[in-house]
């Protein structure tokens, strides 16, 4: 089905998926799970327009990570734009899938906006992977503010889909993929989900 035609049920797990597995080598519990790529809009430290989200491991296939709301990230004045909270989101979710080792791309994502987030906030985002089905990973995500018990501010549910290396390959720009293979931290990082247990 294309993607055009794809229903809105997509993020509803089917009943034969099985639940995540985290991989025996995934840091454990509070570990940072660091960068996947170093110039990434969502966790690069090299990038200065980035959200610098680092985000920690949890337990099972879960993750929590924070993101301070600056006043570059204004939609309204004063409050964070829908499509950057979205972003944190993204990045957090996305993260989850290196405690499977597994590589992955947003398919679909939905985000709730429940309360508006004030420039200067810290957002308290949690994320878990719920169930896998062959390469559609599904996961949800809340993001809290007045710290990390408070109200839900943003919340979203996601399917990712597994990729191979390749996919970064043939679709990213020379320039860019070319870089990253000549980071070692990035090769070693890579292949060390292709071998899955
Ligand atoms: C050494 C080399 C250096 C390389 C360095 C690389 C380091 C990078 C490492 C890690 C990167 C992680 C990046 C995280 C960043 C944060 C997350 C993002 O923002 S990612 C960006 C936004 N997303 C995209 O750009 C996807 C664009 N879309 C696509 O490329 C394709 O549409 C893709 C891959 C998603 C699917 O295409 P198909 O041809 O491979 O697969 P089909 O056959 O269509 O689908 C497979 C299954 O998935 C379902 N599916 C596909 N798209 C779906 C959708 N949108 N919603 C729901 N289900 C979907 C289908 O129904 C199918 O399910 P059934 O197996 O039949 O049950």
């Amino acid at each position: 089905m294309s993607a055009a035609n794809r229903p809105k049920t997509s993020l509803v797990p089917p009943d034969d998926a099985v639940a995540p597995v985290r991989h025996p080598e995934a840091p454990a519990p509070g570990a940072p799970l660091g960068a996947h790529y170093d110039q990434c809009f969502g966790c690069g430290e090299g990038q200065p327009h980035g959200l610098h989200l680092q985000a920690r491991a949890g337990d099972g296939v879960s993750v929590t990570a924070e993101f301070t709301v600056k006043a570059a990230h204004q939609g309204a004045p004063g409050l964070a734009h829908g499509g950057v909270l979205t972003s944190a989101l993204d990045e957090t979710l996305g993260s989850l899938n290196w405690l499977m080792h597994v590589i992955a791309v947003t398919g679909r994502l939905e985000t709730d906006f429940v309360r508006p987030v004030p420039v200067d906030t810290v957002l308290h985002l949690e994320a878990r992977t719920t169930a896998v089905h062959r390469r559609k990973i599904y996961s949800s995500a809340v993001g809290r503010i007045g710290g990390p018990d408070g109200p839900v501010a943003v919340r979203a549910d996601a399917v990712f889909i597994e990729v191979k290396v390749e996919h970064f390959i043939e679709h990213g720009r020379d320039e860019e993929i070319q870089a990253a293979m000549d980071e070692p931290d990035e090769v070693r990082r890579i292949r060390a989900f292709e071998v899955n247990p």
